[in-house]
């Protein structure tokens, strides 16, 4: 499978990523009815210390008997520096998810490590690197992180430990994380890597999950973490394209196929300026709308 690319297609969709304590086995095996683009199966702070070892074996399991076929399969592993990191990471050099979630990065050794680790293991591409930015050195060291090492693919955001770290009080509209946040994702999108919004714990909430949703998708984020399964259809529907915009994408590639257009930079459609720079966006936006066409026909 390609690296994901923000810019390029084909595209693999990381709109809805799903966590799953790897403790529970009703939801593990819930997971592969689920319509989300991926699954973190949580070895981190969903699961007890005294419960690691049985988490670890759950998907040592899942992974030899049932694996994911459709959606992407992350572990999410303790910090390296912790009592059961080492344990999680030699799981995933056994088990083989597509990419491994690092929690609490702080600076760029901590995604070296872990790098190190597999590529002693001989894994060079095998599996990505996610990494979470969730606390305050996170966000500030961000940059170089970054640029750690060339598998890293992902940031994920975690506003609880930063709302541990920080004291920030949890309240519609995140107005006081939005300098954050915009700066996480200011500095993944200049690394060509995508960015994944924060969970939302009121799972039973449904308009402040749709208000935050389509808050997360108008900063720019590529999907969002989510901890329930009733935040799958919603997260789909506003990190994926609308019907409008894949109208208005149609409308785009059509103006510009025109002959009278082909050696133009830039057209007026409808009374709006647009550019060759839309047609790139029209066109990755088709090829996403279509990618997810085809999985659901598959599925259905
Ligand atoms: C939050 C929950 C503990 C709620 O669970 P539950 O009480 O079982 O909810 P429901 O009764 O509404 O569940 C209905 C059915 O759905 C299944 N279910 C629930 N959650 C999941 C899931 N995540 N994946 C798959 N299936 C799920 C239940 O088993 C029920 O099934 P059935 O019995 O057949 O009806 C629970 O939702 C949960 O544990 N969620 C995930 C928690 C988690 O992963 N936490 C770690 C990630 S959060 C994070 O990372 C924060 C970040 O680090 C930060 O700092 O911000
Ligand atoms: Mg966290």
């Amino acid at each position: 499978m390609a690296l994901t690319d923000i810019n390029s297609v084909p595209v693999h969709l990381r709109r809805s990523v799903l966590s799953v304590p790897s403790i529970n086995t009703r939801a593990l095996e819930k997971v592969h009815d689920l319509d989300c683009d991926a699954v973190i199966f949580d070895l981190e702070d969903s699961v007890a210390p005294d419960k690691k070892v049985n988490a670890r074996d759950n998907l040592r399991q899942l992974f030899r008997e049932n694996p994911l076929k459709e959606t992407l399969a992350v572990i999410r592993i303790n910090p390296l520096d912790s009592d059961y990191g080492k344990a999680d990471l030699d799981l995933v050099i056994e088990v083989l998810p597509a990419a491994v979630l690092i929690p609490k990065v702080e600076q760029a050794s901590d995604v070296q490590a872990v790098a190190d680790i597999l590529s002693n293991a001989g894994l060079t591409k095998d599996v990505a690197i996610w990494a979470m930015i969730e606390t305050p050195k996170g966000i500030l060291n961000a940059a170089a992180i970054a640029i750690a090492d060339e598998r890293l693919q992902c940031f994920v955001v975690g506003l609880n430990d930063m709302r541990k770290a920080t004291g920030v009080l949890p309240e519609p509209g995140r107005s006081h994380l939005i300098p954050w946040l915009m700066q996480i994702l200011l500095v993944g999108r200049a690394h060509g890597l995508v960015v994944i919004d924060s969970v939302f714990n009121d799972f039973k909430d449904s308009d402040a999950f749709d208000a935050e949703c389509a808050q997360g998708r108008a900063m720019g984020f590529s999907g969002k973490m989510l901890i329930h399964p009733n935040q799958i259809e919603p997260a789909n529907r506003h990190f994926g394209p609308s019907v409008q915009a894949v109208k208005e994408a149609q409308e785009i590639v059509a103006a510009f196929s025109q002959s009278e257009a082909q050696n133009l930079n830039v057209i007026n459609l409808n009374g709006k300026m647009v550019e060759r720079l839309h047609l790139t966006e029209a066109e990755k936006l088709l090829a996403e709308a279509a990618f997810i066409a085809k999985r659901e026909r598959k599925s259905s």
